[in-house]
């Protein structure tokens, strides 16, 4: 009997869901640690192992290889449900309408701009509360997309460019998922210069990635490397593949300073401390925003003066190394540090666009792409006033924000009706690795008391640590803090929401209505921050949702998201979310916020133009020559900087023909054997590509055999 009862309580678990740390635990002394004194705690009692492991399989989900999240965090654990991807059926206005005391303000005036009542038109709901949906589940990859992912898991350095929309992003993603994939994880980090380029891959800019702040460069170069944080060593360590995406706004010396802070940390002088580094952009779009401001050697403000026309930036520091050595304005872009030559990259360009599927359009954008002039008739084809569908607007895309913000602002005010307004929902949360033992320090040797103190002060530095971060949580996210709308608004969603219906992160609308929130969200199928979120969202937001009509296809309410981004190392983790609308005022949006973006209408005014790659952007976003207006009376192209065409025109491209290459299931094989030696680190042997003979680059085979031999 006592026998009995003794293996029972042996085989009887505790489930931490809200804790210090939460996950399965054998025995009440562990459990009572992870939640004594923390508030909101949860947990539970089972009888058995499998049953409490069961549960928390249940109650969990793993953050990996989604769209939202490049890094690997399998040890990390946060309490959120996938949201099912599954589109609901058309329903009528008449299904969300509640009972007359449940009614909102928004319900009152729930009425087209032409006067139709909404119960005349059919209302499509959006997925309840999706997280970040895979818009590249339904595509296939070109060969040439997949010679890139097969490059990548071969663990070679790579830059990954192409024209707007050629795809460079969704192999980009691909990368991420096959190395992750994989029965040997590899540590992939994505940075990013914004915060809104790098949200998308679940990203970090490259200054947190680095632990910097734009003020770090006032320092000399060895104060700069020798203040490194532990954060950022671990960081460092960790990563086995370091993606910079929009590598074009990546400035020269700022990727000088990333890699000497790499070769630094790993106390090895190869390039990037021999880690893989994949950068992807495309130089003709969006240049580096600030250039040469601080010398790299001593921190001191670099002097700048026009010579000739030509903007240069020199050192004038007595003593500092680099005191007389010029930099024109040219000399901004990232192929252009040292380090880009060493990586011996393999230099890979996507050569199909997706995005636009008229060869007209298309010819049009490479011409503006390349700096080639454009002939009369093409100019009155970009010059020529468009027939729009009703409802809709052709988005003004400017350079500034602040011209952006006065626009939209000026246009709403036009509107008569009641102005509504969505305050978002920030949520910051402390990640607790699976077993927090994993990184205790001095794990065996301290006893209960040391760890109360040792808890107690690592919960301050948290709380500081999440204060931080709440301050940061509108750089990661597109959408606005504070989104105001009117019926009448012209709106564009910021979401792939449902790719399926065409409701895409650039589809472009307009508010007709609002809707209350009759529902909540389902518990089984939404996590508990989630379903926290959306219920401090409806207590601070009286007006429902909006129900916009899109150019394709019916009105739609659109349901507030929460979005997810995690920041800090494997460690250390927090979760940024935001929930809010997933929706902007689209009378105009900035080149900036543009990025990424595929809109069916669009107008550029060429005076709004200052920079190269803004036009070129601009215009790219836009899927039809039908849908694009360029105004300004200006026909002056902003010159394509002449350092960019020459970079492209001497570059020895790999040709992407996957017939030359040798993966398949053996390269695989390959990948798999290789990383098990390698132990995650790019220690694949390059060789040098000639230039000259680009069929020496291809075709590359590295079979089992071969890399024997090598051995
Ligand atoms: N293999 C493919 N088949 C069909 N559509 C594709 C494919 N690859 C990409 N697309 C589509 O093309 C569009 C542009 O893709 P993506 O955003 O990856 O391009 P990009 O090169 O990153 O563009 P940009 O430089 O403008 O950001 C998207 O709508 C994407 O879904």
């Amino acid at each position: 009997m006592g026998k009995h009862t003794r293996a029972k309580s042996s085989s009887r678990a505790y489930v931490v869901f809200v804790g210090r740390s939460t996950g399965v635990f054998s025995t009440w002394a562990e459990c009572h640690e992870q939640v004594h004194k923390f508030s909101k705690n949860d947990y539970r009692k089972y009888a058995t192992r499998e049953s409490a492991e069961e549960a928390w399989r249940q109650s969990t989900v793993y953050l990996k290889t989604n769209a939202s999240c490049a890094d690997p965090i399998k040890e990390t654990q946060i309490l959120l449900k996938p949201s099912p991807t599954n589109k609901r059926p058309f329903r009528n206005v008449a299904d969300f309408t509640g009972s007359e005391d449940g009614e909102t303000p928004a319900e009152k005036i729930c009425r087209t701009d032409s006067g139709r009542h909404l119960n005349d038109l059919i209302l499509l709901e959006t997925p309840p509360g999706p997280k970040q949906t895979p818009v590249e589940s339904c595509i296939i990859l070109t060969p040439a997309q997949q010679s890139v992912v097969n490059l990548a898991n071969e663990r070679h350095n790579m830059f990954l460019t192409g024209a707007a929309g050629s795809g460079k992003t969704v192999t980009l993603k691909e990368i991420i998922k096959c190395l992750q994939d994989k029965p040997n994880p590899i540590d992939v980090s994505v940075v990013a210069p914004t915060g809104i380029a790098a949200l998308p891959l679940g990203g970090k800019t490259t200054y947190s990635f680095a632990g910097w702040s734009p003020d770090s460069f006032k320092q000399p170069l060895e104060a700069l490397l020798s203040k490194v944080t532990g954060n950022t060593k671990k960081r460092i360590k960790k990563v086995a593949c370091l993606i910079v995406e929009e590598v074009s706004m990546v400035e020269n010396q700022f990727l000088e300073r990333l890699n000497m802070l790499f070769q630094h940390v790993l106390e090895n002088d190869r390039p990037f401390g021999g880690k893989q580094v994949i950068f992807v952009g495309d130089f003709h779009q969006l240049p580096p925003v600030k250039l040469f401001e601080r010398c790299l050697i001593c921190g001191e403000p670099m002097n700048t003066s026009l010579v000739v026309f030509v903007r240069q930036y020199k050192c004038q520091t007595p003593d500092c190394a680099s005191k007389g050595v010029i930099f024109k304005n040219g000399d901004k872009w990232a192929f252009k540090a040292p380090v880009w030559d060493q990586l011996n990259l393999r230099h890979v360009k996507l050569e199909q666009i997706h995005r636009q599927k008229d060869g007209r359009f298309q010819t049009l954008l490479n011409k503006i792409r390349n700096g080639a002039e454009l002939t009369q008739y093409e100019w009155e084809d970009l010059e020529r006033k468009k027939t729009l569908p009703p409802h809709i607007f052709a988005i003004r895309l400017m350079s500034r924000k602040i011209q952006v913000d006065r626009f939209n602002d000026n246009e709403l005010s036009k509107i008569q009706n009641t102005t509504m307004s969505w305050k978002a929902i920030d949520t910051v949360i402390k990640l607790h690795p699976r077993n927090k033992y994993d990184y205790f320090p001095y794990k065996d040797i301290m006893n209960e008391e040391t760890r109360q103190q040792y808890w107690r002060i690592e919960n301050i530095r948290i709380e500081e640590k999440i204060n931080e971060y709440k301050r940061l949580v509108g750089d990661y996210h597109r959408s606005s803090s504070e989104l105001y709308l009117k019926v009448g608004a012209k709106v564009v969603l910021l979401h792939n929401l449902d790719p399926s219906s065409g409701l895409v992160n650039g589809s472009q609308g307009e508010v007709v209505g609002f809707k209350g929130f009759q529902d909540a969200l389902d518990v089984k199928k939404h996590g508990r921050i989630e379903i926290e979120a959306f219920e401090r969202f409806r207590k601070s937001n009286h007006f429902g949702r909006p129900i916009v009509h899109f150019a394709r296809g019916n009105p739609v309410v659109i349901k507030q998201i929460t979005l997810d981004s995690l920041q800090g190392p494997a460690d250390d983790r927090y979760l940024l979310s935001r929930t809010q609308i997933p929706l902007a005022l689209a009378w105009a949006l900035s080149i900036h916020k543009s990025q990424g973006m595929t809109l069916d209408y669009a107008e550029v005014s060429s005076k709004d133009i200052f920079e190269s790659g803004q036009l070129y952007v601009g215009l790219s976003r836009v899927t039809r020559l039908e849908g694009l207006t360029v105004t300004g009376f200006s026909r002056k192209q902003t010159e394509m900087d002449p350092e960019v065409l020459r970079f492209y025109r001497c570059t020895p491209w790999i040709k992407l023909d996957p017939s030359s290459y040798s993966y398949g299931v053996r390269g695989i094989q390959n990948f798999v054997n290789l990383t098990l030696r390698s132990s995650g680190d790019a220690q694949f042997p390059h060789r040098t590509l000639s230039p000259s003979d680009p069929s020496e680059i291809i075709p590359e085979t590295h079979s089992e055999d071969e890399y024997n031999k090598q051995q």
